[in-house]
């Protein structure tokens, strides 16, 4: 018998819906586990959710917990605890009362240990000595947190979360994902989280499950899920940007697919069969920082428009790279600058490679050139995965 919850074949139509919003998902999460459900919006995550919590009709299937089912089991009755994107706390109770209400009856009742666990709830969500705060005094990010708290009182055999970092911002969101990672696992809380975001979904998840129209396309832990996407829709989930047919041994092929099959063949990383493809995240390729770019051909230089004074002294239709050994060496693969943006502190360029398509390369901090300039690049395997084809 397996521990833990059991998702077998779960079907869940709404009605007068034409497609079934969850289609036949089998799903296994150990006791222990954090699994995250990722995918775009209206694949079915919140669905599936709320039938493991009972708040949905399953149409067909099963839910079990250790093996015995619950799906005729009421949700209140389920063991299970429930935390949304707005936690809802209660407007007229503090912040202790919040907590204090997920307690068991036994350990509410009596006002030691009320007080006693309450505290270390609060402690363990980073809210130490608030227990007086009305929640309306609280920031969004305190919010949340004093939900999870008052979420986990009770400890639930699974916790299920529904986008609960999503009405925060970014910077915030990140913070949290950690922090939640950290209380899930101090707690050795089982729990099935939803999410849109892949770096939520891969900060805070033991394993993630990829959903698409209902259904589930992978399910591995984060580092097998990137290196190894099961297709191309679910690298394309996953921010892979570019695809590459992995050509015949042989076959005459522009030089930046050759020099990825090389490089993925060598570092390891990825299969590369023939048939197979390989997909690009960005940074697959990086600009060469030794080699000078190539300035655009003068009628369609911006710079020129612009006044400015051109990056490059290479002529123009001079080889890329060129100026030494070293340059002829490992310059063979180029692309055409279509812009530089700086992203999270990096240099990203969006290039056009021949034979691979547009892809965003990376550059050292400060790089810069003026679009339409050619560009020596290298390629980066870590930042490629082999597809079966
Ligand atoms: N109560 C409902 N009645 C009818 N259709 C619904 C209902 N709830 C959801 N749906 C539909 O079921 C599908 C799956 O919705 P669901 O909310 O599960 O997706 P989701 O992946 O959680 O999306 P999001 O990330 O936007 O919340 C969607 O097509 C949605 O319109």
């Amino acid at each position: 018998m397996s521990d833990g919850l059991q998702v077998a074949d779960v079907v869940v139509r709404y009605a007068g819906a034409a497609a079934a919003a969850v289609d036949g998902v089998d799903l296994a999460v150990p006791t222990g586990e954090v699994l995250a459900l990722l995918g775009p919006s209206g694949c079915g995550k919140s669905s599936l959710l709320r039938a493991v919590a009972g708040l949905e009709p399953l149409t067909g299937g099963d839910v079990a917990w250790d093996g015995v089912s619950v799906a005729e089991v009421p949700v209140h009755r389920r063991g299970f605890g429930l935390l949304f994107q707005d936690g809802q706390l209660f407007a007229h109770r503090d912040v202790a009362g919040n907590v204090a209400y997920g307690l068991p009856a036994a350990v509410r009742r009596d006002r030691a240990a009320r007080t006693t666990r309450v505290a270390e709830l609060l402690d363990l969500v980073g809210l130490p000595g608030t227990e007086r705060r009305d929640v309306a005094t609280l920031s969004g990010g305190e919010r949340q947190r004093v939900a999870l708290a008052r979420a986990l009182a009770p400890r639930p055999r699974l916790l299920l979360l529904d986008e609960p970092l999503s009405a925060l911002d970014r910077a915030l969101r990140e913070r949290l994902a950690l922090d939640l990672r950290d209380v899930l696992v101090a707690t050795g809380t089982t729990a099935l989280f939803v999410t849109h975001d892949q770096d939520e979904a891969f900060a805070v998840a033991d394993r993630v499950a990829v959903m698409d129209s209902g259904r589930l396309l992978q399910v591995a832990p984060p580092a097998a899920l990137w290196a190894r996407p099961a297709s191309r829709r679910v690298a394309q989930f996953l921010g892979y940007e570019a695809f590459v047919d992995v050509p015949a041994t042989g076959a005459v092929v522009p030089a930046a697919v050759r020099a990825l099959v090389d490089a993925v063949g060598a570092a390891g990383v990825a299969p590369v069969p023939t048939g197979g493809v390989l997909a690009l995240v960005a940074g697959a390729f990086v600009v060469d920082p030794t080699t000078t770019p190539a300035p655009p051909p003068a009628d369609r230089n911006p710079a020129h428009l612009l006044g400015v004074e051109a990056v490059s002294r290479v002529p123009v239709g001079g080889v890329v790279g060129g100026g030494g050994e070293r340059g002829a060496a490992r310059g063979d693969v180029s692309g055409v600058v279509r812009a530089v943006r700086s992203r999270r502190g990096r240099t990203e360029v969006v290039v056009d490679v021949d034979g691979v398509g547009t892809v965003s390369a990376l550059a050292p901090a400060g790089w810069t050139c003026v679009p339409g300039a050619r560009v020596a690049l290298q390629v980066d395997a870590a930042a490629v995965a082999g597809l079966p084809g």
